[in-house]
């Protein structure tokens, strides 16, 4: 004879005892996380990229069931977000001006919503409170191709204050976000750190015009696949062209690839600075279909 099924009380109590092990746990890595932040020091950077990528990874890999992906990042991000900030200060700048307040939405849903957060109206005002420390993390669009004021250019600096590219937004989705921007990239005063699965914004400036073709040419013999070009002509600072070129790997000034890309191109490359770069996004990758 088969038993029958539990009543609503029975399972509702199953509910609370599965309530407190989750609010048990948290609270558990709560003190964790604390020893986390004493063992960090002295270089006590509390936010860490490629660290935060590789655990939503770990857990996309071994989620089922009905309870979608997305929501279980959305969940992971809350906390880990909240999680830093146990660790020390933190503060957002999002380039969120009236019309695209989609990146506050995308934003606020990687970054939490207790962490305080500010929107700014241009992205070079995002950049410069990272740099000037008003910010732990900026928010600034994905680079876009017909940009007459490209925010990337002012990271083509060798200045070790000079903020950098450290992660995509969104990393699964971005949800009920209002309007239509669709990604966003954070920066801030760390570097990017290689997780296995990683792009690199490489910024570039030749002495002169040279087709796409040619920089790509010159970069796949060195070894790097490109995956994006965003070019910059305008002249006001008297240099040459820019150019920003996304490649499929994590690549650090140090890297043999560069040496080798700067010999393909000889005297026409006047500089080659990696800007930063992000741990390829969940939405990206080949586990997409389970999203
Ligand atoms: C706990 C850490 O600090 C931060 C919080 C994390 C978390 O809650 O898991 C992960 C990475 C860091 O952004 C850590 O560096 O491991």
């Amino acid at each position: 004879m088969s038993s029958p099924p539990p009543s609503l009380d029975d399972l509702r109590r199953e509910i609370d005892e599965i309530d407190d092990k989750i609010h048990d746990l948290i609270m558990r890595r709560a003190q964790v996380v604390e020893l986390i932040g004493i063992a960090k020091r002295p270089d006590n950077q509390i936010v860490r990229p490629g660290r935060e990528a590789t655990i939503l990874r770990r857990l996309a890999a071994r989620h089922t069931g009905t309870f979608p992906l997305p929501v279980v990042v959305r969940l992971w991000r809350e906390m880990i977000a909240t999680y830093s900030r146990i660790q020390g200060p933190m503060a957002v700048a999002v380039y969120a001006p009236e019309e695209r307040r989609g990146f506050w939405d995308v934003s606020r849903d990687h970054y939490g919503g207790s962490i305080p957060m500010t929107a700014v109206n241009t992205p070079a005002a995002a950049i410069r409170a990272v740099a000037d420390g008003t910010a732990t993390v900026g928010v600034v669009p994905m680079p876009e191709e017909d940009d007459h004021d490209p925010w990337w250019r002012y990271l083509m600096n060798q200045d070790p204050k000079t903020p950098r590219v450290v992660a995509s937004l969104p990393f699964c989705g971005r949800g009920n976000a209002r309007g239509d921007d669709r990604e966003a990239l954070a920066i801030a005063l760390i570097q990017h750190e290689r997780t296995g699965d990683d792009r690199t914004l490489l910024g570039i400036e030749l002495t002169e015009d040279k087709s796409r073709g040619r920089l790509k040419d010159a970069l796949e013999a060195a070894g790097l696949t490109t995956v994006s070009f965003r070019s910059w002509t305008g002249r006001e600072t008297g240099g040459g062209p820019l150019h920003l070129v996304e490649v499929a790997d994590f690549v650090d000034a140090k890297d043999n690839r560069l040496a080798a890309f700067a010999a393909n191109m000889g005297d026409i490359l006047l500089r080659t600075i990696p800007i930063g770069g992000f741990a390829v996004p969940l939405s990206h990758a080949a586990d997409a279909r389970k999203i």
